[in-house]
């Protein structure tokens, strides 16, 4: 953050003046995660499949379903995403196309350009990609006696902030631990996001405290949707994830929870619920701009910093 470069968030938002307003058919898929990567594309196929069979129009995955969430795992599951070599996101490519449906893949550990990332790919309805989130800010905690990982033993963090505009609304994504980081969701509110889609895997530390917490409070901040996709329980994995996959409208309202096992939340959202409670408690207007701002910093503008 820094007060002196122009608010670049408006700059950069996107045209989202006809973005859909209606209602969503939205389906979040807590998905079971084992060892073989071929069995968990094969899984999330047929529960994606199901999903649209069974009318969602926008369906969201949890972080890293394609492998065991660790640091041993996340450079052997790795896919060249821009090179053409994932068979992970071929399958949602493919599925999104087949059934004409919006998917927010999840996350998969990406390869690029000699590093790994925790990528989040975004297909429309014609199978298209839309966005690649690289998450921004990287899980390393130390609670002793409790949980340490330090995912930047393996993962480089993105830079970017991905909102993209679908044919079910304006969308926003950030990674499991973004979801600590209100600046990213502020700014993502700003370039337009309607919803939040944050795949992750809290654990059984953090998750208790603090998942379903952080959802409502950026909700609540922005007025806007928030949707969390943790994988399934496993209790003999190495990390255990909480689960408890939620959506939160814009009220702070929890629209729909599971629990720890693998389901899917299959629920209606109205995206015109945003504008009632943004007319009934305006703030965007009753922000104090004179006094402070939130500013992303790009190429165009880190040099003013
Ligand atoms: N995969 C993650 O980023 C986990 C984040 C988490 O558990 C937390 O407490 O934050």
């Amino acid at each position: 953050m820094a007060s002196s470069a122009p608010a670049s968030a408006s700059g950069s938002k996107v045209d989202n003046a006809e973005a859909f307003q209606g209602k969503v058919k939205l389906a979040v898929c807590q998905l079971s995660i084992v060892a073989e990567k071929q069995q968990n594309i094969d899984h999330a196929r047929e529960v994606i499949e199901k999903a649209a069979d069974d009318g969602a129009r926008l369906i969201v995955l949890p972080e890293m379903w394609n492998c065991p969430y660790s640091n041993d795992s996340f450079p052997t599951y790795a896919e060249d995403i821009d090179g053409g070599a994932s068979p992970s996101t071929d399958m949602l490519s493919d599925t999104a196309r087949a059934r004409k449906v919006t998917i927010i893949g999840g996350s998969i550990p990406e390869r690029s350009g000699g590093k790994l990332y925790n990528t989040c790919c975004i297909y429309g309805s014609d199978g298209k990609l839309l966005g690649k989130h690289r998450k921004m800010h990287l899980f390393d905690i130390d609670i002793p006696g409790k949980i340490t990982f330090r995912e930047s033993d393996t993962l480089s963090p993105g830079n970017t902030f991905t909102v993209v505009k679908t044919d079910v609304g304006c969308i926003g994504v950030g990674i499991c631990y973004d979801i600590r980081f209100p600046e990213l969701a502020m700014l993502s509110a700003a370039k337009g996001a309607q919803i939040l889609c944050y795949p992750g895997a809290f654990n059984m530390t953090t998750g208790p405290l603090h998942w379903e917490l952080l959802a409502k409070a950026r909700a609540v901040d922005n007025q806007l949707f928030v949707v969390t996709c943790s994988p399934a329980r496993d209790d003999g994995a190495g990390y255990i994830a909480w689960g408890h996959s939620t959506v939160i409208g814009p009220f702070g309202k929890v629209e729909a929870a599971l629990e720890e096992k693998e389901g899917v939340l299959l629920l209606d959202i109205d995206l015109s619920e945003i504008e009632t409670r943004r007319t009934n408690m305006p703030l965007e207007h009753q922000r104090r701009h004179d006094v402070y701002q939130l500013v992303e910093i790009t190429d165009r503008n880190r040099s003013a910093l």
